[in-house]
């Protein structure tokens, strides 16, 4: 089965994708992804530089993250052209790290994807677990974790499909509101229920 995992920013995904791996399950982590692709000498990144300048690489050759991640979450036209450079190398590597673990005999293989209803991925995957948060926890979770003010913060969890609506396209939702226990008694049903633990 593979399982896709998503929310949005600071909403718990990481966390409960760190419960499953305790669970030895395998993990394909958009995020992790993200930053392979653009390692100094890639292609994508020469695609980056060409559309953003030379400002937005390292004096290590490596891209900027905190310099883009300044343009694009304020500035919607910016992130599409990022997402149009980088979303397709991605997603070929997410796939190629899917196909390898079901090569290597794995039943069950959970895809972490923040951005799986923005991008309309929903079709890589069997069954949709969203971890859900309030607004407020939301904001004051990501200010505190990325050193965000709140104008940064609230640019950001902007910039995705509010978790309303991700909630709706689920298979199953995980509050993570309450303590961390409180998330990982609620995954652990989930699992249960789908068969993927017993
Ligand atoms: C803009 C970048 C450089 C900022 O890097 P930074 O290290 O600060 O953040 P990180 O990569 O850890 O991402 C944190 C979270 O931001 C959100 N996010 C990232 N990129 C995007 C985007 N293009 N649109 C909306 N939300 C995004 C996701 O929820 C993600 O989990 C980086 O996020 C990036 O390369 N983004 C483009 C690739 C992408 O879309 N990644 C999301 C997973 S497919
Ligand atoms: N139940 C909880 N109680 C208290 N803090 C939590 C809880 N769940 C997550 N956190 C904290 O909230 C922050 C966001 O959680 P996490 O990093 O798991 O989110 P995420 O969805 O993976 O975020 P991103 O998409 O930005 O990578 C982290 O600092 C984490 O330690």
């Amino acid at each position: 089965m593979i399982i896709g995992l998503t929310g949005s920013i600071a909403s718990g995904k990481s966390t409960v994708a760190n419960m499953l791996k305790e669970y030895g399950l395998p993990i394909v982590d958009a995020d992790v992804v993200a930053r392979v692709v653009v390692e100094p000498g890639t292609a994508t990144l020469a695609k980056i530089v060409e559309a953003f300048g030379k400002e937005v690489i390292t004096e290590n050759g490596e891209m900027d993250r905190a310099k883009v991640g300044s343009i694009i979450f304020h500035d919607e036209s910016k992130r599409k052209v990022l997402n149009d450079i980088i979303h397709p190398a991605i997603r070929a590597e997410m796939l190629r790290q899917r196909d390898e673990h079901i090569a290597n005999g794995a039943k069950t293989v959970i895809m972490d994807i923040p951005l799986l209803f923005e991008s309309k991925l929903q079709h890589y995957v069997e069954k949709i677990l969203v971890v859900t948060v309030s607004e407020e926890t939301q904001l004051r979770r990501l200010m505190e974790r990325n050193q965000l003010s709140e104008e940064d913060a609230r640019a950001r969890i902007s910039s995705q499909l509010p978790l309303s609506e991700k909630e709706k396209g689920a298979d199953a939702v995980i509050d993570n509101n309450g303590t961390v226990e409180e998330t990982r008694a609620q995954l652990e049903t989930v699992l249960r229920n789908w068969g993927v633990i017993s």
